[in-house]
């Protein structure tokens, strides 16, 4: 029921708040999936304290960049339990009715918190100058960005974009580099059919525009044991994150190995490569892998990465990071756990849908 739920919670938030609906993007259907991707993810998380606080505290200081103060939070509790409410209603009850409610309020308060403490130290997004734009494949760009304020962030994270040419739409993109002293970022951005922010990116972006850019999350990060040797399955852009990982390994001076599998469907989309082998060229402890699934004359490794990962000797003392296409993350972790892979050792970020 969740298309209907949310539709039918932004009809009674906007039929009781018209004012609000100038803070949402014009086409609201992205929107109803990230409302009940949020709600979902608080409810599961309810028995998890820690990761649910860090969850809402990220989601507070991000949505300062929509201009949310905390007053609109009586809005939203007051659409979203009507919503419930509706949805629920042959299970509903006070006892329901009174959990809903102290729990949305301790949601809210936590969000709240975190976006006033975000306030005194940093800015509610930021503005970034486009300082290269490289077309390297037909679809793929990479695009280096210069922000005009200190980007504080770590390698892993991703940040929200969003252009000129679509007002109030944001998407995001990880961050390809660690963090440099000359604050420049890099992303990697390939453009989807109808994705509206990765083809204003790939085609509609010049050097010297300027680009919105919101407060740097995720929890993708370097591994903290040092002593492990890494496994990094990339599909595609999802490469992004886990170039800036390799970056970080390398600037904090481990000598542990680590194994990237770059995989592509074709190699005109191996994009990054001369790149990588650069770096690998200068660390010899990185052994990079390309990879290609859709190109039988192809002269060298192919197939799709989550079979491929299996080709090798095992990975089970390894770190593992991996970031794709969430069918290719789901198969891959899939395969490395049958393989003895521990869950507590695979990092990856689930966040990345829309383009
Ligand atoms: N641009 C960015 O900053 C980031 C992008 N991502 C995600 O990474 C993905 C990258 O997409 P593309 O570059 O278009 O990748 P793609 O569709 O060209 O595929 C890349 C690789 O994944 C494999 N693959 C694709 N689907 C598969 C499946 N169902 N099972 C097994 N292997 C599969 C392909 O064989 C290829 O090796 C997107 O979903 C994007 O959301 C994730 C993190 C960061």
């Amino acid at each position: 029921m969740a298309d209907k739920a949310a539709a039918y919670f932004y009809g009674r938030l906007f039929a009781a708040n018209p004012h609000l609906r100038g803070m949402f993007p014009p086409a609201m259907d992205g929107q109803r999936d990230r409302l009940f991707r949020a709600l979902t993810r608080i409810v599961w998380s309810l028995d998890s304290p820690d990761s649910l606080a860090a969850f809402l505290g990220q989601l507070g200081r991000d949505h300062r960049k929509y201009g949310v103060t905390a007053d609109h939070y009586d809005a939203i509790g007051a659409a979203l339990l009507a919503t419930v409410r509706k949805f629920a209603a042959d299970v509903w009850d006070e006892e329901i009715e009174a959990a809903w409610v102290s729990a949305y309020r301790t949601a809210a308060d936590t969000m709240i918190e975190a976006a006033g403490s975000a306030a005194e130290v940093m800015p509610a997004w930021w503005l970034a100058d486009v300082i290269d734009h490289e077309r390297r494949a037909q679809d793929i760009a990479v695009i280096t960005l210069r922000p005009t304020q200190r980007l504080p962030y770590t390698a892993g994270q991703y940040v929200t974009v969003q252009t000129a040419r679509w007002p109030r739409v944001w998407r995001t993109f990880s961050i390809a580099n660690a963090p440099r002293p000359d604050n420049t970022i890099r992303l990697h951005v390939r453009s989807v059919p109808g994705g509206w922010v990765s083809t204003a990116l790939t085609r509609d972006t010049r050097i010297g525009d300027t680009i919105m850019i919101g407060p740097p999350m995720g929890t993708l990060a370097p591994p903290d044991d040092a002593s492990r040797d890494v496994l990094c399955v990339a599909g595609g852009t999802g490469l992004a994150p886990l170039k800036a990982v390799i970056e970080q390994i390398i600037a904090s001076g481990r000598r542990s190995h680590v194994h990237l599998l770059y995989g592509a469907r074709t190699s005109a989309e191996l994009y990054d490569l001369p790149d990588l082998f650069r770096m690998a060229a200068s660390f010899p402890w990185l052994r990079v892998v390309p990879v290609v699934s859709h190109e039988p004359a192809y002269d060298g490794m192919r197939g799709r990465l989550p079979e491929v990962t299996q080709r090798f000797h095992s990975w089970a003392e390894h770190e593992v990071y991996v970031c794709g296409p969430s069918a290719m993350v789901h198969e891959t972790v899939r395969r490395l756990q049958i393989d003895g892979v521990p869950l507590s050792r695979i990092h990856r970020d689930v966040v990345h849908d829309e383009r």
